[in-house]
C-alpha cells in the first residue's frame, strides 16, 4: 500500500480496507457462472461473459412472526408487477437493452419499456458484458435492476415519466398516499402507512443481469436461515473501525444489547413510521427499544428479492454501506437478518431530501449560495466514492438527504458500480493556470489493479494545481491577487490526489431518465464520467428548478440528452461561473467532459467554488436547518421526556416526538 517515488514520499491510505474490494471473488452460491473471458480491443480490459441463473421462487405470503409487523408482508405481485404504495420520488431506469443503441439519437422502440413480459418471470439467462481494466475479472460488479412499470400511480412531486416502483413490501392499494400511521414491532396491534409522499416513482425491472459477485453476505445469511432465532445472522459494523465516531451513543446502545442478548434482531426495534420505499425495500424510522436512539432501518424481503433477482443489488448496497466512513455518506450501524427479512440499520436523516426541499423554495429553485453548498458536499461524497472505486450512478436530488444539522447525506447505493481504482498522488509542476482546461497533466494508471496504491514514479506528471484567480483591476484587488498568487506558487508544487476510476466500463443501462448520461443511452459503455454528467444535471436542477433535457416523455428526454444542445433559461439569473461549470460537466462526449481524468479535483478547482474553503466545509452554515421532525405514536405514556434532541410529549393516546 505504501510506496515512495523519487523525492516524494507520500503514502496514500484509502479509508477502507482493501478486503472490501478483494472479497469479490465468487457469486452467491455459485449461481453466476463465468462462461467466457476475452480481452477488449485495447487489450487492457477484461470482457466477461457471465451466465447467470437464479432459482426462482414465488414470494411467500405466509403469516409472519408477530414481531414482524403486517406492514412488512409482501403483497402478491400480479403478472409479475406490483404497483404498490411506494412513495418513492425517483424513477430509476434500468434496461437490459440500451434504449439508444446507435449513435444517432434514435430511440429504439423495442428497448424502451422492456419489461417483465420479455424477460421477467424467467430465470435470468442472459449474457452480460462488463469491461474493466482490472485483471481479476470477478472483482468488478455491475448491478442493475428491473423492469418498467409505468402503470404505477404518479402524484404531485413525482418526476414525470418515471418508471414506477414495484415494491413488494408495500400494500398495493396505497399508491403514494402519505398518511402517518404507526407501526411498532413490540406491539402487534400496529397499523402502518407509507410515510413520505414526496418521492418520485422508481422503476424496477426484473430482467437484469449482473457480472461479478463476491461472497454474498446475504447468501451467508440465507444459508443460516434455518436458524430459528429471529436474528439468524447479523453483522456489526464496529465502532472500532471508526474510532472518530466513538462519541456516537448509538454504537454503545447496539453493542450493549448484543452483549446482553447475544444477538440483535428485529424485535429489538420499534418500527415507528415508514419513511419511504425503494425498489428493493422499505425504510422505517426505528427506535432501539429501551434506548432513546433512532435509526433508519431498511427492511428487505429476502424471498421477494430472490424472486425478482434483486439479491445482488441488495448485497451491493450493503457491502458499499459497510465500507463507507464519510461525513456526507450514511453510517451503517449494523445489519441483521431474520428468517424473512434483511435489515440495514442506518443513520436517520430527519430533513427529507433535496427534491422535496427544492419544491419548497420560492420558484422551486435554490439560490446560488444554497446550491453551491449542497453540490459542494455532494462533490466531496462523490470524490470519496470514486476513491473507493465506487461509481455512484444515481445522483439526483431525491437521493440527497438532509441531516438534522442541515448537512447532506448521499443515499442509495444499489445501482452503484464497483471497480478497482488506483488513488494516485500526482505532483504539480505546471505553472500554466489553464492547464486544467486542456485536460493535461493527469496520470491515472489504468494498469494499477490495487485499490490501495501509492505514488508511482511514472505518475509524477505535470498537472494543474492552480486555483483560478481573476483580476478585477483595482489596486486593492491587485494586491490581493498578488498574495493569492504567492500562495499559488507555494501550493503549485504540492501533489494532488487523483482517485478517479477512469477505466472502468459498464454496459448497463441504469439511472434515471433525466439524469442519464449520453454514453449510457447510446450503449457505448460508461465509466465514472457518468457521475460528472449527473453532477452537472444535479447542479442545473438545483439552480433552475428543472433538468436541462427533459422532454414530453421518456423517449423525448432520452433523445434530448443525446441530441439536443445544452441551453440555459433566461431566468432565474445564474452566474457565469455556475453556467460555465455546468457546460463543462454536460459535455456529451465523456472524454471531453470536465473531471473525466482527474475527477473531483478538477471540479473543485472551478471558479464556481472559488469562495469555498474545502477543508472547512463542515463548518459552513447550511442554507436551511430542517424543521423538527413530527411523529405521532400511539402509546400509553404520561410523562414527558427530552433527550438529546428528541422531545417526547404525551398527547392523549399519542406521543409527539420532535426532532431538533
Ligand atoms: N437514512 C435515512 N433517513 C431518512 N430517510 C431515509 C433514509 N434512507 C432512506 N430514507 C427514505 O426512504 C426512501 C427509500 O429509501 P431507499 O434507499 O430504500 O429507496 P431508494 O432510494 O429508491 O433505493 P432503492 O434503489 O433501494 O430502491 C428514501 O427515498 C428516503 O425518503
Amino acid at each position: 500500500m505504501a510506496a515512495t517515488s523519487g523525492k516524494l514520499n507520500w503514502v496514500v491510505i484509502p479509508p477502507v480496507p482493501s478486503s472490501s474490494f478483494l472479497s469479490l471473488s465468487a457469486n452467491c452460491n455459485g449461481s453466476s457462472e463465468l462462461v467466457k473471458e476475452t480481452s477488449d480491443l485495447e487489450g487492457t480490459a477484461s470482457v466477461i461473459h457471465v451466465k447467470k441463473s437464479i432459482s426462482q421462487k414465488p414470494p411467500r405470503f405466509a403469516s409472519e412472526p408477530t414481531q414482524e409487523v403486517d406492514s412488512l408482508k409482501s403483497p402478491k405481485p400480479e403478472n409479475g408487477h406490483s404497483c404498490d404504495g411506494c412513495s418513492k420520488k425517483s424513477g430509476v431506469v434500468s434496461y437490459q437493452k440500451h434504449a439508444l443503441a446507435n449513435n444517432t439519437g434514435v430511440v429504439s422502440e423495442s428497448s424502451l419499456g422492456d419489461s417483465q413480459e420479455k424477460c421477467g418471470g424467467h430465470p435470468i439467462d442472459d449474457a452480460s458484458v462488463v469491461q474493466s481494466s482490472t485483471p481479476w475479472p470477478l472483482k468488478l460488479a455491475d448491478f442493475v435492476l428491473g423492469d418498467l412499470d409505468d402503470s404505477c400511480c404518479e402524484k404531485e412531486g413525482v418526476r414525470q415519466g418515471k418508471p414506477s416502483a414495484s415494491n413488494f413490501l408495500n400494500n398495493g392499494s396505497q399508491c403514494g398516499e402519505a398518511k402517518d400511521s404507526f407501526v411498532t414491532a413490540e406491539a402487534s396491534d400496529e397499523t402502518e402507512s407509507a410515510a413520505k409522499s414526496s418521492g418520485s416513482i422508481k422503476v424496477s425491472s426484473p430482467c437484469r443481469y449482473y457480472v461479478g459477485s463476491g461472497k454474498s453476505s446475504i447468501c451467508r445469511g440465507s444459508t443460516s436461515s434455518d436458524v430459528s432465532d429471529e436474528s439468524s445472522s447479523s453483522s456489526f459494523s464496529s465502532v472500532a473501525n471508526k474510532p472518530h465516531k466513538g462519541s456516537d451513543s448509538r454504537w454503545d446502545a447496539i453493542k450493549a444489547i448484543r452483549l446482553r442478548d447475544g444477538f440483535l434482531g428485529l424485535n429489538h426495534f420499534r418500527l415507528l413510521k415508514r419513511l419511504g420505499c425503494g425498489d428493493i425495500g422499505s425504510v422505517y424510522l426505528s427506535k432501539l427499544s429501551g434506548t432513546r436512539d433512532y435509526f433508519a432501518m431498511k427492511v428487505m424481503d429476502k424471498e421477494a428479492l430472490a424472486s425478482r433477482k434483486k439479491l445482488q443489488r441488495a448485497q451491493t448496497e450493503r457491502e458499499i454501506l459497510q465500507s463507507l466512513d464519510h461525513p456526507f455518506l450514511p453510517t451503517l450501524y449494523t445489519h441483521f437478518e431474520t428468517e424473512r427479512f434483511s435489515c440495514l440499520v442506518m443513520e436517520f436523516c430527519p430533513g427529507g431530501d433535496l427534491h422535496v426541499l427544492r419544491q419548497k423554495q420560492p420558484g422551486k429553485y435554490f439560490p446560488e449560495y444554497a446550491a453551491r453548498f449542497y453540490v459542494a458536499e455532494v462533490l466531496l461524497a462523490l470524490e470519496y466514492l470514486h476513491m473507493l472505486g465506487i461509481v455512484y450512478r444515481d445522483l439526483k436530488p431525491e437521493n440527497v438527504l438532509v441531516r438534522d444539522d442541515g448537512h447532506i447525506m448521499l443515499s442509495d447505493f444499489d445501482l452503484s458500480l464497483r471497480c478497482a481504482v488506483c488513488p494516485t498522488l500526482v505532483r504539480s509542476a505546471n505553472t500554466d493556470k489553464d492547464s486544467s482546461k486542456k485536460n493535461l497533466g493527469y496520470c491515472v494508471q489504468p494498469s494499477c489493479t490495487e485499490p490501495t496504491c501509492a505514488i508511482q514514479p511514472s505518475c509524477i506528471q505535470p498537472t494543474c494545481f492552480a486555483p483560478r484567480f481573476f483580476s478585477s483591476g483595482s489596486k486593492k484587488e491587485e494586491k490581493k491577487n498578488r498574495l493569492k498568487n504567492e500562495v499559488y506558487h507555494q501550493v503549485k508544487l504540492l501533489p494532488e490526489l487523483i482517485a478517479e476510476p477512469t477505466s472502468v466500463r459498464s454496459m448497463s443501462f441504469v439511472g434515471t431518465h433525466e439524469y442519464l448520461a449520453p454514453e449510457i443511452i447510446k450503449g457505448e459503455g460508461h465509466g465514472s464520467a457518468v457521475d460528472w454528467w449527473t453532477f452537472g444535471i444535479f447542479l442545473y436542477e438545483l439552480l433552475f428548478g428543472k433538468t436541462p433535457f427533459k422532454g414530453s416523455g421518456n423517449r423525448a428526454t432520452l433523445f434530448n440528452v443525446v441530441g439536443q444542445p445544452l441551453r440555459f433559461p433566461e431566468s432565474p439569473t445564474v452566474s457565469f461561473a455556475a453556467r460555465d461549470l455546468i457546460r463543462g460537466l454536460l459535455v456529451k462526449e465523456p472524454q471531453h467532459r470536465l473531471a473525466y481524468r482527474r475527477g473531483a479535483t478538477e471540479v473543485k478547482q472551478h471558479s464556481f467554488f472559488q469562495s469555498l474553503n474545502w477543508a472547512l466545509i463542515r463548518c459552513n452554515s447550511p442554507p436551511e436547518i430542517p424543521k423538527p421532525f413530527q411523529l405521532n405514536i400511539p402509546v400509553a405514556a404520561s410523562a414527558s421526556e427530552k433527550v438529546a434532541g428528541v422531545v417526547v410529549k404525551p398527547s392523549g393516546n399519542y406521543l409527539d416526538i420532535d426532532f431538533f
